[in-house]
């Protein structure tokens, strides 16, 4: 039987293919590509089966273009996965902090890392395609002078030294990592909880009535992300995680939230994680 084929961003150990791994087993074909939007592409035009994509970090926050993929792309979201995620300071062997003038990283993880760089000003922030190639092209230039932030299993694989451990300003980091596939996802009485889309026309209180609308329902919302409708500056659609401990409850509030404010797109139900 011919392998699983995930698409991600990044190269061997960059935190998308450790969720892969951790996710779907070592037998798998990884297809890695560069950007986000290639990932999403590969999954649409079934290249790969199922595609990785991380969706929210606990000190950075949303990764706002990823929402719009997921909806453009008409992605459906089958799993979620909450990676801890601890950031390495690392660089060629026998180099001390003085030494470094750069450090390049996937945007991200510089943001995990804010606070660590305040302190260490002399070093200049550069971004890049994911933390793990980072390690791999400063082992292979033999730059020095240079530094990534990656995981320790980068710094395993391309022979880095980490000169600081975990710099990420909050050492309970996590980020969250959506699951992506072309078909819809079939749920399952087991599923308890939802992504959906919520387009609200500008009208008075229409949040506030969609929010008691799901409280009156016992719905959880364990996340509410407004992203602006494009083609109508200044409408937003919202992006909402609901919580629930039966799917038939689930349906029926999407039923009322349908016959109030019209469109709901519902990008997958499955399995909370947390
Ligand atoms: O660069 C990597 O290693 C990635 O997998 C990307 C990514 C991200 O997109 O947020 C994944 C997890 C961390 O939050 C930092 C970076």
């Amino acid at each position: 039987m011919s392998k699983l084929k995930i698409a991600i961003q990044g190269v061997p150990g960059s935190f998308h293919h450790q969720v892969a791994l951790r996710n779907f087993g070592e037998d798998i074909e990884i297809l890695d590509f560069d950007t986000f939007p290639s990932v999403a592409k590969s999954v649409a035009n079934e290249e790969a089966d199922f595609g990785i994509m991380a969706i929210e970090n606990s000190i950075a926050g949303a990764i706002f273009p990823n929402y719009d993929l997921i909806d453009r792309f008409e992605l459906s979201i089958r799993d979620e996965y909450y990676l801890p995620i601890a950031h390495q300071f690392m660089a060629l062997p026998g180099q001390t902090i003085d030494d470094i003038k750069e450090v390049r990283s996937h945007p991200m993880a510089l943001l995990q890392c804010k606070v660590f760089f305040a302190q260490h000003p002399h070093i200049q922030l550069k971004e890049d395609t994911d933390t793990a190639s980072v390690a791999r092209d400063i082992a292979a230039g033999n730059l020095k002078g240079v530094a990534a932030i990656a995981s320790s299993i980068a710094a395993g694989i391309y022979g880095m030294e980490i000169i600081a451990p975990d710099i990420q300003t909050i050492k309970n980091n996590f980020t969250r990592f959506i699951i992506l596939q072309k078909e819809a996802s079939k749920p399952t009485t087991s599923v308890n909880k939802a992504s959906t889309k919520v387009t609200i026309q500008d009208q008075k209180g229409g949040l506030a009535k969609l929010l008691t609308l799901i409280a009156d329902n016992g719905i959880d919302l364990s996340k509410i992300q407004s992203i602006p409708v494009i083609e109508k500056p200044w409408e937003y659609a919202f992006f909402i995680d609901l919580v629930f401990e039966d799917p038939a409850v689930f349906a029926k509030t999407i039923d009322e939230i349908r016959a109030s404010f019209g469109e709901v797109k519902i990008f997958g139900e499955y399995l909370s994680r947390k």
